[in-house]
């Protein structure tokens, strides 16, 4: 599975550490980040993580860019609900690509358990589908 971590900087801790808590599961996906995001991960864990720019700089939309291509599987993404931050609008657009596509996102780390444990049961193999037949070619 495409799975994605992005965590906005008072989130990046618990992000660190919930991935730390289920580095097993995630070990063998294919792993997206945001610039900072990803470093931190990396730093913490043996996860191999393709990062892409900060998030304030566009890469919450490079994100997106796959997302709208349903090319995404899960996206981990601790919000801080407490400051405005400068890029609002492509976090408005990352988030509203995912339920255009319908693809799982959990902007707390409560959800992102729940959705990681489904990823574990095999609960995500439907997406399979989805790489198998991208629009136009059923
Ligand atoms: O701002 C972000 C998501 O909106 C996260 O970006 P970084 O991972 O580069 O800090």
């Amino acid at each position: 599975m495409n799975i994605a971590f992005i965590a906005h900087d008072r989130k990046k801790e618990e992000m660190v550490n919930f991935v730390i808590a289920y580095e097993p599961v995630f070990n063998g996906h294919t792993l997206y980040s945001t610039g900072t995001t990803g470093m931190r991960i990396m730093e913490n864990t043996g996860l191999s993580i393709h990062r892409f720019m900060s998030g304030p700089l566009g890469g919450d939309q490079q994100i997106g860019a796959l997302v709208a291509q349903n090319e995404m599987d899960l996206i981990i993404f601790l919000r801080d609900p407490l400051m405005a931050q400068p890029h609002e609008p492509d976090i408005i657009a990352l988030l509203r690509l995912c339920d255009v596509q319908g693809i799982p996102v959990a902007t707390n780390v409560a959800t992102a358990e729940l959705l990681v444990k489904a990823l574990q049961r095999g609960d995500f193999a439907w997406r399979e589908l989805v790489h198998k037949y991208k629009p136009g070619e059923v």
